[in-house]
């Protein structure tokens, strides 16, 4: 795996993340993918998964299978994504997010379809999506939710490729870590609105990013990044954030299922 030393770290993925699509594509149109997006198993309701746990009261976890991260290098060794999202479902993740981006988080495609046909959850797929292909892709594989990042597209990219996604009938994570960002996402149609700890463009973690966007009316928020444990979950709770989008403190515990019945206790 390789490690990242640019300070824009967003750019050289996204940017490498078009490559790959223009290689991929010569061998799988994007017709092609439309085809196989349209005969995939039903999307599982992500949004709506989130929101029945918060009409039970309860918080809604969205627990994801990484392998590695760029600042973190390999977070796993014993890497088994069937049995990740079987450990998750049983712990009581209310969904699953799954990195699919191969350069940096050696992410699969392969890896979504493992753990989705493991359990029932809706699942993510956690990329950077700059181009409808890999919109049609990921519900080609069966994804249930994609992700948008405000910080890698322009207003225009990011309302047109939320359409082109809902028209695929995959529901949406749109992604911001900062109030300028989450001003141009509430733009979009989609009501979950990721609150990112972690800086993309210089990997850094600061939970204050959540508290500073608490406050944003009339959508979901979800929590990301750099989040380990209850007290800290109860903390944003108190702000009103009830969604929580985590990885890197669960992947490491050799119980994936007791870490998550302990962190959602
Ligand atoms: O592993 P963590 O620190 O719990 O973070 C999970 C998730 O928030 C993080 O993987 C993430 C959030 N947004 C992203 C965008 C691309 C890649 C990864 C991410």
């Amino acid at each position: 795996m390789e490690s990242l030393s640019m300070t824009d770290t967003l750019t050289t993925i996204c940017a490498n993340s078009r490559a790959h699509v223009a290689m991929r594509s010569e061998k799988h149109s994007l017709a092609d993918r439309e085809a196989a997006a349209a005969a995939a198993s039903p999307p599982r309701g992500f949004i709506a998964a989130i929101h029945a746990a918060h009409a039970r009261e309860d918080k809604a976890l969205i627990a994801e299978i990484k392998k590695a991260s760029p600042s973190k290098g390999l977070i796993r060794k014993d890497f088994h994504p069937a049995a990740i999202a079987r450990a998750y479902q049983a712990g009581g993740a209310t969904c699953l997010s799954v990195l699919t981006e191969e350069r940096w988080f050696l992410g699969a495609d392969n890896y979504l379809i493992e753990a989705r046909a493991a359990c029932t959850l809706p699942v993510l797929a956690k990329d950077f999506f700059v181009t409808r292909w890999q919109i049609a892709n990921a519900r080609a594989i069966g994804a249930d939710c994609i992700l948008l990042i405000m910080a890698a597209l322009s207003d225009a990219e990011a309302i047109d490729l939320e359409a082109y996604a809902h028209s695929l009938g995959l529901d949406v994570l749109v992604e911001v870590h900062d109030a300028a960002e989450r001003d141009r996402a509430l733009q979009l149609k989609t009501p979950l609105l990721g609150i990112n700890n972690r800086n993309l463009k210089t990997l850094n973690v600061d939970l204050v990013t959540s508290f500073e966007l608490a406050d944003t009316p009339g959508r979901t928020l979800v929590a990301e990044s750099g989040l380990s444990g209850p007290a800290e979950l109860a903390a944003l709770q108190a702000r009103g954030i009830n969604t929580f989008l985590i990885g890197e403190s669960l992947m490491r515990h050799s119980d994936v299922e007791a870490a998550t019945r302990a962190l959602l206790a």
